[in-house]
């Protein structure tokens, strides 16, 4: 059994990751830790754990975390992990970072993105981007993942048979993405506000969002000639889930829907948690709710020669916590669906 601690435990993320460890077959919480609340019961904040879990928080001592346990997760804001990663890199305990601190290989895009300091280009160096399904042997090989972002996950995943087969305009990417509120964390804003959010449908960010590198870092790797997405973010009254629809126009190789789900089902048939529809079945968000699977339909229109791809996850499973724990796996080298054989919640 490895043993593992959570920094972060008590957001919505880190709670996340306390659902899945708990029935986890190889993985056990050796402990779970606060900024704020050190002493405190975690099933004290949330009830809904009360005889399930009876550990207090602890405060966040990196050397004594680093020689207790043999993975970290890190749930914490951006900005927070690169001042806890560089002192835990001396150690040589395992680290999975949640949030976007480690994601760009570029601390000038990161400042300019997330207007944090970024954090030092050779920690940078050391972290391996976890998108699981593409960059597996790495990951089973490293130390320290940088676990992608919630709508990365959903976007790349959609668009990589596409891109890595050259079969779309390079210039004509454009995705609309929505996400359930839970996205945002559990700090109070005027945006998430119930009284904002209830019975509402709002686009932000617009051409600003702090994923945009990140999907266009990934994209270009896969195609050089890819010079940037179109990528905008809206927040649905829901508490999970996000749908990331990408258009982009078809090159003329090809042809028809079908065409493109049978290269979508040749791509993923070994990816356990990516599930592709057949052609006309289009996923939605509560198809994968609670789960770490991503659901992706595609069509061909050869009236406009466009693509439509849509692809869900619940962003506090593929999204975040739950493709952390497929990463782990990776990393100890257990079964890549230990702990995570979940049936969705659909009723
Ligand atoms: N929510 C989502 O769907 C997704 C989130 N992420 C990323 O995962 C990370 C966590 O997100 P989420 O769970 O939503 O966030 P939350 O805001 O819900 O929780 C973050 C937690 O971090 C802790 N924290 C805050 N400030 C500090 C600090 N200075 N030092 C140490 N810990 C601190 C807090 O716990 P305490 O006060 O107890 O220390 C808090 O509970 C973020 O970086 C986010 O971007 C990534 C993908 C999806
Ligand atoms: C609904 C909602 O607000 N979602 C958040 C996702 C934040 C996130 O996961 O940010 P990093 O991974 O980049 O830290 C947002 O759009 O900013």
């Amino acid at each position: 059994m490895k043993k593992a601690a959570i920094i972060g435990v008590t957001g919505y993320s880190g709670i996340e990751l306390v659902r899945l460890l708990l029935n986890h077959p190889n993985i056990r919480i050796h402990s779970i830790h606060s900024s704020s609340q050190s002493g405190v019961n975690l099933a004290g904040i949330y009830p809904h754990l009360k005889n399930i879990i009876s550990d207090e928080l602890e405060d966040i001592n990196i050397s004594k975390i680093a020689n207790e346990v043999d993975l970290v997760f890190i749930a914490t804001p951006s900005g927070i992990s690169s001042k806890i990663i560089p002192e835990l890199l001396q150690y040589e305990v395992k680290i999975i970072d949640l949030s976007g601190d480690y994601r760009l290989n570029n601390p000038n895009t990161y400042e300019k993105w997330y207007k944090h300091p970024a954090p030092a280009q050779e920690d940078i160096n050391k972290a391996i981007y976890g998108l699981t399904e593409w960059n597996k042997e790495d990951i089973r090989n490293c130390r320290f993942i940088s676990n992608p972002g919630c709508y990365p996950t959903a976007t790349l995943l959609g668009l990589a048979p596409l891109v890595k087969s050259k079969l779309i305009d390079e210039r004509s990417i454009v995705t609309d993405a929505k996400s359930g509120v839970s996205g945002a964390g559990k700090s109070l804003s005027r945006v998430t506000h119930f009284v904002e959010t209830n019975d509402n449908l709002t686009i932000y960010k617009v051409n600003q969002h702090q994923h945009i590198p990140e999907i266009e870092q990934v994209l270009s790797i896969w195609n050089e000639n890819i010079p940037f997405i179109t990528f905008n973010t809206h927040l649905v009254p829901m508490t999970r889930g996000i749908m990331a629809t990408t258009y982009a126009n078809a090159n003329k190789s090809v042809g028809s829907t079908e065409q493109l789900v049978d290269l979508y089902k040749t791509t993923y048939e070994d990816s356990h948690f990516v599930r592709v529809r057949e052609p006309g079945n289009f996923p939605g968000t509560k198809e994968v709710y609670g789960t770490n699977y991503c659901d992706i339909g595609i069509a061909y229109d050869n009236r406009t020669g466009r693509i439509t791809v849509v692809s869900v996850i619940d962003n506090l499973m593929k999204g975040a916590a739950g493709q952390a724990v497929q990463n782990a796996n990776l990393m100890f080298d257990f079964d890549e669906r230990a702990g995570l054989d979940h049936i969705p919640i659909y009723i």
